[in-house]
């Protein structure tokens, strides 16, 4: 994993803390969460790509000058996975990966649409990615959960496609629980994604959109009013606009806050300026997430490390962020209640020994 993004300056013990504490992440996409290993093994599988195999010249190429660079970069890495032992490969190393933290749920983003077009059969997609999450269960105790997202910028097709996928019964994961909207904001308004995000809540799921990320608070609104957004990716203009925040804190909608990814897309340029502190005294319910880890340099251990520097968090702070993520999850509630248990016999001994 590189290191040039992690935050040097959390407390050695706070870190300590944190590698042991049960955690759950709702933020994190599946191929942008490759590891170098796997990335630099399907590269070089592939050496059409332009994806180095090389690991070590992978954190130059996972540099980014802009948003619109991330996701070109990104595209690169999603022409790697073209088969369904990839998909089921990556899907598996994901899972060891979040085990490694001690995540035990985790709600993955998957794009079906990029990959269905890029001539992976429908079929093989589903049964490759739901073979790995029962192996990761088995093998790992990690519960994963998918999400699936539409890319925007790639327009109504991309919405009707995800959505066939997403409400078939005949193709429809068993893991499946939510429904979103990722790739750039600037010119993909979000309101006209409304008949499909209405078919994916009547079939039974959950709507989680980005918004905010790279546009300002009028995306977040129309997440909210037109998608009917129950958690909302980044929302980090929200700061920009008090009624937003009054509203988010009001009707406790979760912000899915990734520290480092906003950084490393130059959505916002420095940690010490990132809004995060801003949605904790607003009263807004936070947690924390690492979006696409490699790629960012980091890894959600980090991100805890990052957020208790920027919300000044001791370890019974941290155990409210780990536990915020738990409540804000579409686990069930005897899921909840197990990993909430686990966080605050974890925290107790800790803070006894
Ligand atoms: N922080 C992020 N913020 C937003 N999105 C993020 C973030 N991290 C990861 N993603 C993912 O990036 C993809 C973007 C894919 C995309 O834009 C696109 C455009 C045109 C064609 C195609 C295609 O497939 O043909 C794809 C999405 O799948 C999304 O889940
Ligand atoms: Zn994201």
């Amino acid at each position: 994993m590189t290191e040039h993004l992690v935050d040097p300056r959390a407390p050695r013990d706070l870190k300590a803390f944190v590698a042991g504490l049960p955690k759950a992440e709702l933020h994190v996409h599946h191929v942008g969460s490759a590891s170098p290993r796997i990335v630099s093994e399907l590269a070089a599988r592939h050496p059409d790509s332009k994806v180095p195999a090389d690991p070590a010249a992978l954190v130059d190429y996972f540099s980014f000058t802009d948003f619109a660079h991330f996701i070109e970069v990104y595209l690169s890495v999603v022409d790697l996975i073209r088969t369904p032992e990839d998909v089921r490969l990556l899907t598996y190393e994901v899972a060891r990966d979040l085990a490694r933290q001690q995540v035990r749920y985790a709600e993955l983003t998957i794009t079906p649409f990029s990959s269905t077009r890029r001539g992976i059969d429908e079929r093989a997609f589903m049964d490759a990615i739901e073979d790995a999450r029962k192996a990761a269960e088995a093998d790992f105790g990690t519960v994963l959960r998918w999400c699936f997202d539409i890319p925007g910028e790639a327009g109504l097709e991309a919405a009707e496609e995800t959505t066939r996928l997403a409400t078939d019964d005949r193709l429809r994961p068993e893991g499946l629980v939510s429904f979103g909207l990722g790739g750039p904001e600037v010119g993909v308004p979000r309101p006209q994604f409304k008949p499909y995000f209405d078919r994916a809540i009547a079939a039974g799921l959950h709507s989680v959109p980005h918004a905010g990320e790279t546009t300002g608070p009028q995306t977040v609104w129309d997440a909210l009013t037109h998608l009917r957004a129950e958690r909302i990716g980044h929302g980090t203009s929200s700061a920009q606009d008090p009624k937003l925040l009054a509203h988010l804190a009001e009707h406790r909608i979760p912000l899915e806050v990734c520290p480092t990814s906003n950084i490393a897309t130059r959505a916002v340029r420095t940690l010490d300026e990132h809004p995060i502190k801003e949605f904790a005294e607003a009263g807004v319910v936070v947690t924390i997430n690492s979006d696409d880890p490699p790629m960012f340099g980091t890894d959600l251990d980090n991100e805890y490390a990052v957020a208790a520097r920027l919300l000044d968090l001791d370890e019974q702070g941290l155990a409210e962020l780990a536990k915020n993520a738990v409540e804000a999850s579409f686990l069930d509630a005897t899921g909840k209640a197990r990993i909430n248990e686990e966080i605050d016999t974890y925290t107790a001994g800790w803070l006894d020994r």
